[in-house]
């Protein structure tokens, strides 16, 4: 709105800082892409200190620590290495789909959640998540969970106006954020522990034991370059952060699109039946033939522009925008949604096809529909989105396999046993 009103780039005074928005992927390009040379460096984040976040490499000043931990980022997660995930990423999916046979309505965020979450614990750390009640995948949610919320400006702003907050006991009104604080401080100190030192005992015990961890310390070993394991550890567990609740935040906004627009669904859903059959799962060999599924996440992941030139009519989801005449992906991939320049997100390859595994496979699964009331009433529900580093929906969904004689192509009976068939 202060867009529309005030132009393209706007600033205002925030507790004494200057904060500069920009409104436009014009202008977002033409700062952040062309002039990165300045334009490269983060803002200090206070929150960051108080909450032991100082491991997440993407608060880095822009320097040479900054430069080192991104060439770790480069080498494990560029676009020509990340298909080695990709069965990891697919086993994910697949146990989600299983997870949500019993699951109500309520556990499918959390299931999103176990399933991105466990699709880069994998990947990055080499452990094998089981379940909800995992306690890796505890520690790490609660670590998600607790500082996500102080990780944002407006926070930190609070803590830098009013510097003596930090020093009252915690029992004194006002001094939530300190003891928020401390609890995400302890969370934070066993997510960067237990699970690197989980890696290196299977170095240590397994010769051919492999993820993006151990690679990089083998390779660090073997290039004599030998990186300090604090160093290291920045490295992974800002790889973890940065593959969790970012793309769970896109497959639950995807999930409510699938909600509000059954048309999609439907289409997505025939498409998959056209590709894919009956006999088996989707796979990654079938995603050049589904083009509409990877434009329904592009959708799902336009989030900064509402931009009416760019998208006309830019409130409404319509994956069809990102399709030629002819059905085929035009060369719109949504890039912007990832940043900018220099400081661009390094994850985004692996990111795009982590989020295609879970998505294809929830559709060919499961219909998502609005919950009932106890007429069967669907209840109206309004999608509010939370405001932390990671923003995501917070509304609930019921979830239910096609019903027979449903608009959906399957029988829930074949549907049901194909899954409990394949996975
Ligand atoms: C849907 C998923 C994701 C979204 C939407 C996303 C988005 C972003 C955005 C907007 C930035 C800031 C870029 C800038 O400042 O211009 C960023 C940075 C970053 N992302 Fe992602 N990301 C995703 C997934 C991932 C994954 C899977 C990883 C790790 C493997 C990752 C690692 C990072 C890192 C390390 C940075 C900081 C880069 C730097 O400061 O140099 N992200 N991401």
């Amino acid at each position: 709105q202060w867009g529309a009103k005030h132009g393209e780039i706007i600033s205002f005074n925030f507790y004494g800082n200057r904060v500069v928005v920009l409104n436009s992927e014009r202008t977002a390009d033409d700062l952040l892409e062309r002039r990165s040379r300045i334009y490269s460096d983060r803002p200090r984040l206070s929150t960051r200190f108080m909450t032991g976040w100082d491991f997440l490499f993407s608060f880095e000043h822009y320097g040479n620590e900054w430069r080192l931990i991104r060439r770790l980022f480069q080498q494990s997660f560029r676009e020509q290495k990340v298909p080695d995930y990709q069965p990891v990423q697919l086993k994910s999916a697949r146990h989600l789909v299983m997870n949500m046979i019993d699951a109500p309505a309520e556990s499918v965020w959390n299931l999103l959640g176990l399933c991105t979450s466990s699709a880069i614990l994998t990947t990055v750390y080499g452990y094998n998540v089981n379940g909800l009640g995992d306690p890796f995948f505890h520690i790490t949610d609660k670590t998600l969970s607790t500082a996500m919320p102080l990780l944002i400006p407006e926070k930190s702003m609070i803590v830098d106006t009013l510097p003596f907050v930090k020093y009252l006991p915690t029992f004194l009104p006002g001094t939530s954020i300190v003891r928020e604080a401390s609890e995400a401080r302890q969370w934070a100190k066993q997510f960067t522990d237990i699970p690197f030192n989980f890696t290196l005992d299977n170095i240590q015990s397994d010769q051919a034991f492999t993820c993006v961890l151990a690679d990089t310390i083998r390779h660090s070993t073997e290039s004599g370059q030998s990186f300090p394991a604090n160093r290291i550890k920045k490295f992974v567990s800002t790889a973890f952060v940065g593959g969790a609740d970012t793309s769970s935040s896109v497959l639950q906004s995807l999930v409510l699109a699938m909600v509000f627009d059954p048309t999609v669904q439907e289409r997505a859903q025939a498409d998959l039946e056209a590709v894919v059959g009956m006999a088996r799962l989707p796979a990654f060999e079938d995603r050049k033939s589904l083009p509409y599924i990877d434009a329904i996440i592009r959708e799902a992941m336009r989030a900064m522009s509402r931009d009416p030139h760019r998208y006309p009519d830019p409130e409404a989801f319509r994956p069809e925008r990102f399709l030629t005449k002819e059905g085929t992906l035009n060369g719109d991939d949504v890039r912007w949604s990832f940043g900018w320049g220099r400081r661009i997100c390094p994850g985004r390859y692996s990111a795009f096809n982590a989020i295609w595994a879970a998505a294809a496979t929830m559709l060919f699964a499961y219909r998502f529909e609005k919950a009932k009331d106890e007429n069967g009433v669907p209840i109206d529900i309004t999608p509010e989105w939370t405001c932390a580093l990671v923003s995501a929906p917070d509304s609930l969904v019921s979830l239910s396999q096609p019903a027979e004689g449903g608009s959906c192509p399957h029988s829930s009976k074949v549907r049901q046993s194909h899954i409990g068939a394949t996975v």
